[in-house]
């Protein structure tokens, strides 16, 4: 089962962070344009996206500070036992937030090296909302900090972030998950814009992650679940 989110061309693309949508547009050559219904002999797309405004992508902490960290140098296995759960953000002040007692009532005594979030309400808005000024749901501090004491490694969730839009550069989230204030998790993932479809129970799966390869700080990335049979 697919749980990214596309990117295609236009407003129609789920997007974040204040920029246009993304472009997947025929090149051309001296006016002619590139594409079959045009008379050329190929179709000759040029796209132009941001991987952490336009869709499903994989991050790692090269995101959030200035040594470079490359995800396609950081993420080399695919597979991985992961949980998906399933969390109604709550209201704390003018925000709504997830607490370490949500993911702890959720996660329990299971070991997982991917947490999969899908958060309420669930419809399939969320692969085409425009999230930018909307300040969405994100995890708390402590919420991470039970994630990285549980030992996961790959954090997926269904929002922009899991940090708050607007929150002064702090990236709390981020810069917890991946311990930038002490020995780096230079193996930890974010994959941030994911879509579990209510058709998915929670639950144990295989995570197959796979990412576009980019050297980058993120990559457009699918990450698909197997149901492990029982
Ligand atoms: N939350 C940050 C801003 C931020 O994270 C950000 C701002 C512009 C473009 C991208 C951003 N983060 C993206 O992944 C802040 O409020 O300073």
């Amino acid at each position: 089962m697919d749980i990214s989110i596309p990117i295609r061309h236009g407003e129609k693309n789920v997007n974040a962070w204040y920029i246009g949508p993304p472009k997947i547009e025929p090149e051309q050559f001296d006016g002619d344009i590139v594409s079959v219904s045009e008379g050329a002999s190929v179709n000759f797309n040029t796209i132009t996206f941001n991987p952490h405004s336009h869709g499903t992508h994989t991050e790692t902490v090269g995101h959030v500070v200035a040594e470079k960290h490359s995800i396609n140098k950081a993420l080399k296995q695919f597979f991985f036992l992961a949980e998906v759960i399933t969390v109604a953000p709550e209201k704390s002040n003018e925000d709504f937030v997830i607490s370490a007692k949500q993911l702890r009532f959720a996660i329990g005594n299971k070991l997982r090296e991917a947490i999969v979030i899908r958060t309420i309400p669930n419809q399939k808005d969320k692969k085409t909302k425009q999230y930018s000024n909307t300040n969405w749901p994100y995890l708390t501090q402590d919420a991470i900090e039970y994630l990285v004491k549980k030992g996961v490694k790959h954090l997926l969730i269904d929002q922009p972030s899991v940090d708050r839009e607007r929150d002064e550069g702090e990236l709390r989230s981020h810069h917890t998950f991946w311990n930038t204030k002490g020995t780096i998790r230079k193996n930890a993932t974010i994959t941030e814009f994911i879509y579990v479809s209510n058709k998915i129970d929670d639950g144990c799966y295989m995570l197959n992650l796979q990412i576009a390869p980019f050297e980058n700080d993120a990559t457009p990335s699918k990450p698909i679940l197997y149901k492990i049979m029982d």
